[in-house]
């Protein structure tokens, strides 16, 4: 990621700059504004557009830069180019719609390597996803709402959704729950937000089980997510929401069988291609209703490319938090959803899609709820009242002062994997996890990585035990990419485990006590996890939580990095850094920009 503009000068010989680049494109690689990546995808547009202009060649440039870095398109008036030698360029990027008239007039655009788009500049991929997306979105609510008859509907959703009780007594409230159950139930695609513990799985749930009671004959489901790790979990929630004893009896067979899997499985993943599935327009999904959950990590393509899978006539429900930090590629669906289908209104029945939120809290009440509200609207003196409120299960710690109990953590987990205890080093793995908004530097996941791995083999080695080589009992492990053969899944997590008869074996988490043994040899895309980043620990929580905090002018650091973080916790959240790194989180929201949640909200501009 570039920092802001003029902040660093680099170095020629360094492979960040783009030697062949002239004018002011070379300068704004050197002062560290585009990357060479930007520029090199720049030059070759213009040389195979004929396209020489260079405001025009920055403009692209600094597109591609806002993708790499998560939006889907530019505002050229909001660029900050302070520091940057604009050399003859100066004139014709000063005034941000004059030169979007130029890119608008550029052979670029008429070539349609880029667009301009309601005054933001695009890629042309970017701009073709978006405008799918809300035409998918908008010819599904075309259609005439999903028939239920309402009886039956009421009915079933008073099984599922009791209104009796009303949270007096301790007896559940379903309120918020059941209003999003009949939104799901009457409408083709429905998004269904809320924090940690609001109750989505449950409301998912039930709401399955709603549905196949009011369903004409059998109904296929499919539960997805956009990571192994993530899949895993849902089904695990489900399963357990459905074990209830106070769920109805109905259905309790297909709902417990239910298996969440990846979006690129259910999509049908194709060797070679990242971005095109099996499943497309042509060959549909057979499901009659999809449930995909932590839809924030959802990138604008994968989007894009589920939606064109689906039948008309296949309800959709997306699960997710729209607070927490958006996909590592480009876009924020969840959020732009959120902001165009409730910008749009009331649209219950037919429309382009149906909002429910839900906002109550049943897991916790204490101080980890107060620190993630605080930090989710943005209230920064909140958000330091909670940590600084002495009860323990939220709490603001210096660098230095964190170094123990991390050692101590990880020292539990060697012990359990040197004593060739797969269950309990797989428990330990889930006891605690550290997070970090960046991989690289004194902030970064390697260094932190290097830190814990240093003190525990100073201390095992004082303590006369073995230690040496990549592989070493007690090696937490992260699994960086799909390998399909193996049946692994980036954002999978494990830990090496002794065995009794000597010798290592990798113990990957999968739902059972002891998880999926698999031979180190084999593992080949795999990192050291005791600590990772925030984005890889989405779809995941841990009974205790360290995060540490880059210095406030970070550029990593924003409101949902610090949210997305506190709400992985289910006990205790240890925030390592200083109060005025807190407050920078706090009033920073990530801002991507997208011109989807605009083309949602307003058809008549889309
Ligand atoms: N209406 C309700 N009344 C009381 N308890 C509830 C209600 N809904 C859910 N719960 C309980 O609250 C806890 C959290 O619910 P659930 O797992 O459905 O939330 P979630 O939003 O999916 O959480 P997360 O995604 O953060 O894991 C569970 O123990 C669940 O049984």
């Amino acid at each position: 990621m570039t920092g802001r503009p003029g902040t660093e000068r680099r170095d020629p010989l360094d492979r960040r700059v783009a030697r062949r680049a002239e004018g002011v494109l070379r300068a704004a690689n050197e002062s560290g504004a585009l990357e060479a990546a930007d520029v090199h995808v720049a030059q070759r547009l213009g040389r195979l557009t004929g396209e020489d202009e260079p405001a025009v060649l920055l403009a692209t440039a600094l597109v591609v830069r806002a993708v790499r870095q998560g939006s889907v398109c530019l505002d050229l008036a909001g660029v900050d180019l302070d520091g940057v030698d604009l050399g003859v360029a100066a004139s014709a990027v000063r005034d941000g719609a004059a030169w979007t008239r130029a890119v608008a007039a550029s052979r670029l655009a008429a070539a349609g390597a880029v667009h301009v788009d309601h005054g933001l500049v695009y890629l042309d991929r970017y701009l073709r996803e978006e405008q799918q997306v809300e035409q998918d979105l908008r010819a599904r609510g075309d259609q005439a709402p999903p028939v239920v008859e309402t009886a039956r509907l009421e009915a079933a959703l008073e099984d599922w959704f009791p209104s009796a009780g009303g949270g007096a007594d301790g007896a559940p409230d379903f309120t918020e729950q059941r209003a999003a159950a009949a939104r799901a139930a009457t409408s083709w695609t429905t998004v269904v937000t809320g924090g940690p513990g609001t109750g989505k799985t449950t409301t998912v749930a039930r709401l399955l089980g709603t549905l196949l009671d009011v369903a004409p004959g059998p109904l296929r489901v499919a539960l997805a997510a956009p990571t192994g790790k993530a899949a895993a979990r849902m089904t695990e929630a489900v399963q357990a929401a459905v074990a209830r004893s106070d769920v109805p009896a109905a259905h309790r067979e297909q709902l417990s069988d239910l298996r969440a899997t990846t979006l690129h499985r259910l999509l049908g993943w194709r060797p070679g291609s990242q971005t095109r599935f099996r499943h497309d327009r042509h060959d549909p999904l057979p499901h009659d209703v999809v449930v995909v959950d932590e839809t924030s990590m959802v990138s604008l393509t994968l989007m894009a490319r589920l939606l064109e899978a689906l039948r008309p006539q296949t309800r959709l429900v997306l699960v997710g938090d729209a607070d927490q930090l958006a996909s590592v590629d480009a876009g924020a669906v969840l959020h732009d959803l959120v902001d165009g289908l409730e910008g749009a209104g009331d649209t219950r029945v037919g429309g382009t899609g149906a909002v429910a939120r839900l906002t109550r809290t049943h897991r916790y009440d204490d101080t980890i709820g107060a620190l993630a509200e605080a930090v989710r609207t943005g209230d920064a003196d909140a958000a330091l009242a909670a940590l600084h409120d002495g009860r323990g299960a939220v709490r603001l710690v210096t660098p230095g002062s964190a170094d123990d109990d991390l050692v101590a953590v990880a020292r539990r987990l060697l012990d359990a994997a040197r004593g060739a205890e797969p269950g309990a080093a797989l428990a330990a793995l889930e006891q605690h996890r550290l997070l970090l908004a960046h991989r690289a530097g004194e902030y970064g996941v390697a260094h932190w990585n290097r830190r814990i791995e240093r003190r525990l083999r100073e201390e095992t080695a004082t303590a006369g035990g073995a230690w040496g080589g990549e592989w070493y009992a007690g090696r937490p492990l992260l699994v960086t990419a799909n390998d399909y053969g193996l049946g692994l899944f980036n954002g999978d997590t494990g830990v090496v485990v002794r065995q009794p008869g000597g010798g290592l074996v990798a113990r990957l988490a999968d739902g059972s006590p002891d998880g999926r043994a698999l031979p180190v040899s084999r593992l080949a895309d795999v990192e050291t996890a005791h600590a990772m980043t925030v984005h890889r620990s989405q779809g995941s929580q841990f009974r205790r939580v360290t995060v540490v905090l880059p210095p406030p002018d970070s550029p990593l650091l924003t409101r949902e990095l610090l949210y997305t973080a506190v709400t992985r916790a289910q006990e205790s959240v240890t925030v390592v850094g200083t109060a005025d790194a807190v407050r920078a989180a706090v009033e920073r929201p990530a801002r991507r920009a997208s011109g989807l949640a605009r083309r949602l909200t307003d058809p008549a501009t889309a």
